[in-house]
Formats: structure tokens, C-alpha cells, sequence
């Protein structure tokens, strides 16, 4: 579904991203770790295509997102650390809005039921998002990705900052999706969550991806200390 094949990005001299050869198939949330400016948000951009490799390929269902550029964004829902939402429009409001931007209509009742069954409260629906936490903006976005019925998952950071309930949720919200087939690459800083949520695990070291294994492989103590290890070495 997700397939970098020798992708490097690199700025003049700098090389952020040096040949990274990653896949993520149907129905797998693969997390990267890695110290800040590893090149994980380097690595998301490219399959967004914000930003176009040096040299190698970030491809989609087969297709090279910067050839495919609007046939591989119709298959994906980005979440950042930090998802932009209309703060004076309601939470229904703002999905009915992205949705159409998709060329996607919804019901009002379509609508509510894609908000509560990514977790929102029924009360919050028709608030104004000005009052969400960033917990609650980040169901939005959930609501989003399966108003899309997004078959790829890019997620930069998303919990961050949430408190361990809010994160909790979310995870969950992630492997429902991941049970209907959803492809998921996280970058996060979260080592529990990567471990607890992720099925594959990778660990990138100053633009390079140094060690991947699936989650179900390692321990939690063994994680933290080869994530030490390498951040130490
Ligand atoms: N436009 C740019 N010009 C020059 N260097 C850049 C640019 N964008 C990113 N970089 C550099 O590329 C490296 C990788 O950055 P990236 O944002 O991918 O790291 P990251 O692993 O996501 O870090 P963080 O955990 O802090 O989000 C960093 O050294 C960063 O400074």
C-alpha cells in the first residue's frame, strides 16, 4: 500500500532522508521513533507529497505519489500534530466543509454518526470547535478519514500532547481502522503507543531508518532500551 523504495531528501548539502526503503501494507500502523530532526516528518512529507524526493520513490497502491499526485491524495487522510480546523465552526460544520472540499456529501445524520462513532460526545457535535480540546480535534480528523473512507493513514505526531485518556482513544480509534484495512504510518515520539498500537516499528537515527522489526517482537523494556541504545550511540 505504502512503499519507499532508496528515498532521499536532502537541502544543499544536508541530507535529511538517506535512502529510506520502508513498506506498509493493508491493515498496519508502522510507527517511526526517532530523536527530533531523524527525519520522520521528513519521511510523511514526501508521501504527502508537500515535498519531492532527491532522488528515489514514495509510492501509494503502486502508483508514485509525484506522478499520481491527485489519484494517491484521493486514497489518504493526513493527520498533523496539530489539525487545522474552522475554530468558529461547530465540529459538524467543519467536517461537512473538508468533505466537500473531497467532492464528498454527507447527511446531517451521516455526519453526527461519523463524529460519534470516531468518539466525539453528542453534546460537542454542534459546539463551536474554539471549544474542543485538541483530544476532540483529533476525532475530527478521525471523522474525516472515514468520511474519505481513506484507505492510507499519515499521521505526524498526532498524539502529542494529548493526556493518556485522550491518547488511549485515539489509538483505539486507529485500530478500528486498521481492522478494516487501513494502511497507517505514524511518526511519534511515543514509545508505549508504538509499541502498544503500531504492528511494525522503526526506528530512524539522523536520516536513516537503523532498525525495523514488528512490535510483537519486542518487549516494551527491550524497545526502550534498543531506543536508548541507538539514541546514545
Ligand atoms: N526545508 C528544510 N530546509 C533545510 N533543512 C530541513 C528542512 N526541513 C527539514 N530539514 C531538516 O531535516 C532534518 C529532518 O527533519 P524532520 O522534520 O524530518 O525530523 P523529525 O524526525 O520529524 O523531527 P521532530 O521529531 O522534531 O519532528 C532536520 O535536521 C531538519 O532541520
Amino acid at each position: 500500500m505504502l512503499e519507499a523504495t532508496d528515498l532521499t531528501k536532502s537541502y544543499g548539502n544536508f541530507t535529511a532522508l538517506k535512502g529510506l526503503n520502508l513498506s506498509v501494507k493493508e491493515g498496519e500502523i508502522f510507527c517511526l521513533l526517532g530523536a527530533n530532526g531523524a527525519g520522520k516528518s521528513t519521511t510523511i512529507n514526501l508521501f504527502l507529497n508537500f515535498i519531492a524526493p532527491s532522488s528515489g520513490t514514495a509510492k501509494i497502491q503502486s502508483m508514485d505519489v509525484s506522478k499520481h499526485a491527485q489519484d494517491t491524495r484521493q486514497l489518504l487522510s493526513y493527520i498533523p500534530e496539530n489539525l487545522k480546523l474552522y475554530p468558529n465552526l461547530t465540529g459538524i460544520e467543519n467536517l461537512d466543509f473538508f468533505c466537500g472540499l473531497g467532492g464528498r456529501t454527507h447527511t446531517k445524520d451521516q455526519l453526527e454518526d461519523l463524529l460519534i462513532q470516531s468518539g466525539l460526545q453528542r453534546d460537542f457535535i454542534h459546539q463551536r470547535v474554539s471549544k474542543y480540546s485538541k483530544g476532540m480535534r483529533q476525532k475530527v480528523g478521525i471523522a474525516l478519514a472515514r468520511a474519505r473512507d481513506a484507505r492510507v493513514l499519515l499521521l505526524d505526531e498526532p498524539t502529542s500532547g494529548l493526556d493518556p485518556k485522550a491518547s488511549n482513544e485515539f489509538s483505539e480509534l486507529l485500530l478500528e481502522l486498521k481492522n478494516k484495512g487501513v494502511a497507517t504510518l505514524m511518526a511519534t515520539h511515543d514509545l508505549f503507543r508504538a509499541k502498544d498500537t503500531g504492528t511494525h516499528i522503526g526506528i530512524m537515527k539522523e536520516g536513516t531508518l537503523i532498525e525495523q522489526f514488528e512490535s510483537d517482537e519486542v518487549s516494551f523494556q527491550d524497545l526502550e532500551k534498543l531506543y536508548l541504545k541507538h539514541m546514545h550511540n
